[in-house]
């Protein structure tokens, strides 16, 4: 099942930058294994902010969402989910 995910980040401004750069670089880390398992397939810097477009290939809403509340910047997110379904005009769906 497809969900198209708005992540929007806002990591608070007095957070020590050591801790910071810590949780920057786990999310990353995670980020990476996630997309390499296949159930991220698609990641999109939204230009001019610190937000993402992705795509995920999970079985359920509650996949997801144990999948998105394991990333390390989850407490410092704001998260829109829209699940997906066929289009009957996609040409993939054409035959
Ligand atoms: O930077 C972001 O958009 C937040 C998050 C998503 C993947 C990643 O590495 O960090």
């Amino acid at each position: 099942m497809l969900f198209h995910v708005h992540m929007e980040v806002a990591i608070p401004h007095d957070l020590d930058p050591d801790r910071r750069a810590a949780l920057i670089a786990e999310e990353k880390s995670r980020a990476l294994e996630l997309q390499r398992s296949g159930v991220w397939p698609h990641l999109w810097r939204v230009v001019g902010e610190y937000a993402n477009i992705s795509i995920f290939d999970v079985e359920s809403g509650d996949d997801l969402h144990a999948l998105l509340s394991s990333l390390p910047l989850f407490p410092y997110m704001k998260i829109d989910v829209t699940p997906l379904a066929t289009h009957p005009s996609d040409l993939r769906e054409q035959s």
